[in-house]
């Protein structure tokens, strides 16, 4: 068996690396010939930790390849998996055209029987539709339709991407055939999980499903920490307290500025355009969609009310990525604040350990420092929007003698309200705040 990804992004670098760590043959396709390039180099082309190690073993042990050659990956692997990127359309519907061209693509190359995996994220019938293009495809070039279609979603987490591909609590194979539901069994042979088979569409709507819950869990603390804050009553306690019921568990409980990233605001929009394309609504959907677009509102209201006019004042932003251990700022609820904040003729400056280069590229006007203290050198009031664990050791003492107004709003609830006031500072927090 040799397997082929297509789309070198954090899934299908990840999934390369980790199906050559069980042994496989693996070769990596991108059209973007740079990130191939850094690929050879042993360099990932995002940061993500615990993968560089692996990807400079296994090009050394000649286990892992790259191309941006559709034709190469074609003659060489008879399983592929597709990785590329779904974004949301202007409508909020999944684009797929990148995983269709793909499709097109490797119908010019298919000589001989291959299992198509598809593994981007994708609206509840595009399995049938690939299948559509690709019969088309090889019916205008005389060809046999030799292949199995298999949807196989990912739901690793950036950030822990490693350890959740390797180490997944499932995996969901939506396949019709017998000959491929075997190749995928032996695939998945040395993973340690169970798997669970169903139909194509019922793996794509597994994978949206999941999200989907995943976010309702975040924006429903959301809501209740809007109903705490000044009742004296601290969310983390109240989430702490439910999570403690098996039925509802402790994660994805944590009240903060939303949830951002590449997946959950694009996946809850696609699921959206369904329902409405489908005539059935989904107002806890939407629901959830809203809170999570009007909390950076609710949090920067705090803001606004505690200083007052924001013009001129300097604002220390720590974190900008959309959760740590990422550079990825895809819908990072920092750079919703940044945009207020520059509106409001704030003057910004802010720190992150990853990401700052990417958001210079949106937001050339604040200023970004190389280390967290001097983002909040005068500051008149700091904003701790990703909880990178070199903001949280951040010395609040010292630091409180370099801050013009230690006044400190926690978007992420990552600090202890307690601590910080006995070292001196107003602490806000989203659902902890008591004043
Ligand atoms: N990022 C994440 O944590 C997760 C993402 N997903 C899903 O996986 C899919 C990929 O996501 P990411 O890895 O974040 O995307 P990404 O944007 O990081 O990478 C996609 C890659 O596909 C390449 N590409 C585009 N068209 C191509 C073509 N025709 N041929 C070859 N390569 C092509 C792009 O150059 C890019 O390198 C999406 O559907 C996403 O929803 C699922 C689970 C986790
Ligand atoms: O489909 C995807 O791409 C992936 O989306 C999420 O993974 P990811 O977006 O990488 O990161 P999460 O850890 O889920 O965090 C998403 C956002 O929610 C926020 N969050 C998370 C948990 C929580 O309790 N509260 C909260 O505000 C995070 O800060 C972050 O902004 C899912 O967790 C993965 O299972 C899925 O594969």
């Amino acid at each position: 068996m040799k397997i082929g990804v297509i789309g070198a992004g954090y899934v299908g670098t990840t999934t390369s690396i980790v199906f050559a760590k069980y042994g496989y043959q693996v070769t990596l396709m991108d059209t973007n010939l740079e990130k191939i390039k850094t690929l050879y180099q042993s360099k990932l082309p995002f940061y993500e930790e615990g993968l560089k190690e692996l990807l400079h073993d296994y090009i050394v042990e000649q286990r892992l390849s790259f191309t941006n050659s559709m034709e190469e990956i074609m003659k060489e692997c008879n399983i592929l998996f597709i990785t590329v990127g779904t974004p949301s359309l202007e409508n909020g519907k999944a684009d797929l055209s990148f995983v269709e061209e793909v499709v097109t693509q490797m119908a010019k190359y298919m000589d001989d029987y291959k299992v198509i995996v598809i593994k981007s994220t994708v609206p509840v019938g595009t399995g049938d539709k690939l299948n559509d293009i690709l019969k088309n495809e090889l019916k205008i070039r005389n060809k046999a339709p030799t292949f199995d279609l298999v949807s196989n979603p990912e739901f690793l987490r950036e950030g822990k991407a490693l350890f959740d591909a390797l180490y997944p609590d499932r995996v969901i194979v939506g396949c019709e055939s017998t000959k491929a539901r075997e190749i995928m069994k032996e695939l998945y042979k040395d993973v340690d999980t169970s798997i669970l088979f169903t139909t194509i569409k019922e793996a794509e709507m597994i994978k949206y499903a999941s999200n989907a819950f995943l976010a309702t869990k975040i924006s429903f603390i959301n809501e209740l920490a809007r109903l705490c804050d000044g009742k004296g009553v601290n969310i983390n306690q109240v989430a702490l307290g439910m999570g403690m019921d098996k039925r509802i568990g402790p994660d994805f409980l944590q009240a903060g500025i939303g949830y951002g990233g590449s997946c959950f605001p694009k996946d809850i929009k696609a699921l959206l355009a369904l329902a409405f394309d489908m005539d059935t609504p989904m107002p806890i959907l939407q629901a959830v969609k809203d809170i999570n677009e009007t909390q950076s509102q609710w949090f920067m209201k705090k803001v606004k009310q505690e200083l007052g006019n924001l013009e001129e004042k300097r604002i220390a932003i720590l974190g900008l990525t959309f959760k740590p251990k990422t550079d990825d700022i895809r819908e990072a609820p920092a750079l919703k604040v940044i945009d207020y904040l520059l509106k409001n003729k704030a003057s910004v400056t802010a720190y992150d350990p990853q990401g700052s280069e990417h958001v210079k590229k949106i937001y050339p006007t604040v200023t970004y420092t190389p280390t967290p203290l001097q983002a909040l050198e005068d500051a008149d009031a700091v904003l701790l929007l990703t909880e990178w664990q070199e903001i949280l050791d951040i010395d609040w003492e010292c630091a409180k003698s370099i801050i013009s107004n230690p006044l400190l709003f926690d978007g992420r609830n990552a600090l202890s309200p307690s601590n910080m006031m006995k070292l001196g500072y107003r602490y806000f927090g989203v659902g902890n705040t008591n004043f």
